[in-house]
């Protein structure tokens, strides 16, 4: 795969994890699917992932975080599943983070990554990841073949929109769960009415699977616009940053 032509800071972060992965073997293990994560963001009412994230390239540092104690926090405080960052030299994540929560929470955990290659898909399954993140935005029309190989593995795959004509590609590669970013990851910049804007259009293009608002949210009137529209929204920075990050999971969830 060539990743020459994604932008921006994208583009860095993508082509290094290229790197990271260039001699790794895939080496697949077909698993029966669990959907664990798409059916605990199915539950009624709007489902909270929280999201165990350390640094970002738009914030730089954010909190030194134990993941196992980050997670069993958010899960107190009513979050139904949470996404674990992987991603090392940007998010200060690590593999080591993503098996510690797993094994201390008992809702389902979402790989963080940027994924370019089918072998990051078998370690998310390995270490016991009930789902992984694929961006349209790095693999364009290989979302499907991506998508087909998560489900293969085990795994759900939420598929990561943020403009029109990226989620076409989804639609086309029959994502079941859709993230729609109100970040654009070529700038960094952050416009919370993305998402409920291109979740009414796939909504109006016939899309019936689970959608998931991302990124930017800070306060529970902020999820107002989202309520109704989207199963679930994704919150890191926000409530990785707080003193009682079970207390901050419960207030941006109560209406
Ligand atoms: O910290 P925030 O603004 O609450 O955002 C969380 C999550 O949406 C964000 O971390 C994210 C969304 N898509 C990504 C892709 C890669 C890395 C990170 C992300």
């Amino acid at each position: 795969m060539d990743f020459t032509a994604v932008p921006g800071v994208l583009g860095r972060i993508v082509r290094e994890r290229a790197e990271d992965y260039l001699d790794a073997e895939f080496q697949p293990s077909a698993r029966p699917r669990t959907k664990r994560f798409e059916r605990a963001l199915r539950l009624p009412g709007l489902s909270l992932i929280a999201e165990v994230k350390r640094a970002s390239p738009s914030k730089g540092h954010i909190a030194a975080l134990d993941p196992a104690q980050a997670a069993r926090s958010y899960e107190r405080g009513g979050a139904r599943a949470v996404s674990v960052l992987t991603e090392p030299r940007h998010f200060g994540g690590d593999d080591q983070a993503l098996r510690d929560v797993v094994k201390a929470v008992a809702i389902p955990a979402l790989r963080k990554d940027f994924v370019v290659h089918p072998a990051m898909l078998a370690e998310a399954a390995q270490l016991g990841a009930s789902a992984a993140l694929l961006m349209v935005s790095v693999l364009g029309e290989l979302t499907h073949t991506f998508v087909q190989t998560a489900h293969a593995l085990g795994l759900d795959a939420l598929v990561e929109v943020h403009d029109e004509r990226e989620l076409d590609v989804a639609l086309e590669a029959d994502a079941e769960i859709l993230g729609v970013n109100n970040r654009d990851l070529t700038t960094l910049k952050t416009d919370l009415a993305n998402a409920p804007r291109l979740m009414r259009l796939a909504r109006a293009r016939g899309f019936e699977g689970v959608l998931v608002a991302e990124s930017g949210y800070e306060r529970a009137e902020q999820l107002a616009d989202v309520r109704g529209l989207a199963d679930a929204v994704l919150v890191g920075s926000s409530l990785a940053a707080a003193d009682d990050l079970e207390e901050a999971a419960r207030r941006l969830m109560t209406p």
